[in-house]
């Protein structure tokens, strides 16, 4: 990397800062505010600030405690992050340097916390990667297990429809990561996962029950020469579940920022479920998962669920309910949850877990009901609203006493929401009293907010599925 001025000699600095006293104070420069990373594919890209820029979701966190970078005059840091030798090189240029009383942040060590050894030092050996790793993801997948395309034709349940009329065609591509090359091929992709993943972290790549999906991109060459390009990744745990069986788990999934919204996660998604269901495993869990990545992931599942034969009549029998009456005259709740025996069945057969289908089942019902029935709808929303409360509160809020207050938060306000058992003496209970009711109608609106946020997921979901059936 290229530090285009050097540093100060800093050992005259104490004195320096007791004259300038509090009036100088530097107050700094936001990381988020003055460094871009790049995604470049080509050496001639290396230096345009017109190459595909990375959005990542928060840079500061990389940088002390408050998320800024002291003691340098217009400081502009471009990262190149090459999507074909997966290295890094920063370009790093300001003014000058100062300690304005709080130090001069060294800004390397700080861009080693993303990059790790990816972040090349000179830029010679950056740009010569791009031709020496130009084969660096072909060579690694050659001793893959290739699980796309399926070359049974959909027999494990995966389409490979996505495949006609595209002008390369994609695989996807199943290996261990403890074995060298690819653990380190995943210490090369860290920095995209801690820049892209909320609250990400590398993972021990040592664990033999660690398996990355690489799913790629090949074009053949008029000299016949293959070349292949990394859209995107997944890895995976494997559990060990008592007595016999086991959990997979996806901890990371990610599909390269210039890929994304083309199907290429959606294809991931769907090789790992095929997985999944071939060898049998308790069940497929997804690590906190993002809100884009459970709207698609929940996309996917739909047509899934309305293809196994017994949720349809399972959802009619909930949806019909709606279409009669007005829910808001009933004295008690509509039982809107499926079967246990069909959570268990959903579960065995298509490996969806208990929480992911109560998600789809929500937008199923919503899928039966006439969207266009007024009566129906308001109906739906009282359903909704009820499961929501249910679900904060717990299902036993009235027997076991418990409530929800509204606790106040630096993040985001509308969303905290404390649990707590009330104490049992009369005078608690008083005291209980009042502050429930002070806090009834504000948690009113606070659960319509969530209801109203909740209600437009199910009909974005929905629109999308319609859109592709
Ligand atoms: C556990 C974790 O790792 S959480 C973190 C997840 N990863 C990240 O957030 C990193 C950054 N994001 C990404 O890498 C990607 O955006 C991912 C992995 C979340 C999704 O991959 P993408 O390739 O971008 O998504 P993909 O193109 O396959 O799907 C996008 C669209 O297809 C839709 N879709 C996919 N399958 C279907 C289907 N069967 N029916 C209807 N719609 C579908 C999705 O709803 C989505 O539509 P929209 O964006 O227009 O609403």
């Amino acid at each position: 990397m290229v530090l285009k001025q050097s540093q100060p000699d800093l050992s005259s600095e104490p004195k320096k800062r007791r004259k300038v006293g509090f009036a100088n104070i530097d107050a700094g420069v936001e990381a988020n505010e003055c460094i871009n990373i790049f995604l470049v594919e080509r050496a001639e890209e290396v230096g345009s600030e017109s190459s595909f820029r990375v959005d990542p979701i928060d840079l500061n966190q990389f940088f002390g405690d408050d998320g800024r970078i002291y003691g340098y005059k217009d400081l502009k840091v471009n990262v190149w992050f090459s999507g074909i030798s997966f290295r890094a090189y920063a370009d790093i240029t300001y003014q000058s340097t100062s300690d304005g009383g709080k130090g001069i942040t060294e800004l390397i060590p700080a861009l080693q916390k993303i990059f790790g050894e990816s972040l090349l030092e000179k830029k010679d050996d950056f740009l010569q990667s791009f031709s020496t790793d130009f084969h660096y993801i072909r060579n690694i997948i050659s001793n893959g297990e290739v699980l796309y395309p399926d070359t049974s034709k959909g027999s494990n349940g995966v389409s490979n429809h996505q495949m006609d009329g595209e002008a390369a065609p994609i695989e996807i591509v199943l290996m261990r990561l403890n074995s060298l090359p690819v653990g380190e091929l995943y210490s090369r992709l860290v920095p995209l996962a801690l820049l892209l993943v909320d609250g990400s972290s590398p993972i021990d790549i040592t664990d033999p029950k660690w398996e990355i999906f690489l799913e790629v991109e090949k074009k053949t060459t008029q000299q016949g020469d293959t070349n292949v390009r990394l859209l995107g990744f997944a890895v995976v745990y494997c559990f060990y579940r008592y007595p016999d069986n086991s959990r997979l788990r996806i901890s990371q999934i990610l599909v390269l920022p210039n890929c994304q919204g083309q199907g290429h996660g959606r294809r991931l998604l769907e090789v790992i479920n095929s997985v999944a269901i071939s060898e049998n495993v308790y069940d497929l869990t997804v690590e906190e998962p993002s809100d884009y990545l459970q709207h698609v992931r929940t996309c996917i599942d739909i047509p899934r669920l309305l293809a196994f034969e017994p949720v349809k009549p399972a959802v009619s029998s909930v949806a019909s309910q709606l279409k009669e009456g007005k829910l808001s005259k009933r004295t008690s709740s509509i039982k809107s949850d499926p079967s246990a025996t069909l959570v268990n069945t959903l579960r065995e057969k298509l490996k969806i877990t208990k929480k992911q289908f109560l998600q789809c089942w929500e937008v199923l019902i919503y899928l039966d009901i006439d969207q266009n029935d007024r009566n129906c709808m308001e109906n739906y929303r009282i359903l909704m609203s009820e499961r929501m409360k249910a679900d904060i509160l717990g299902k036993d809020e009235r027997k076991s006493g418990k409530q929800v207050i509204e606790i106040p938060n630096d993040y985001d306000h509308d969303m905290t929401f404390v649990m707590f058992s009330p104490p049992k003496s009369k005078d608690q209970v008083d005291e209980n009293e009042n502050q429930m009711e002070k806090n009834q109608d504000n948690q009113d609106e606070q659960l319509s907010k969530l209801v109203d946020e909740r209600m437009e997921q199910i009909k974005q979901i929905a629109e999308k599925v319609a859109l592709h059936s």
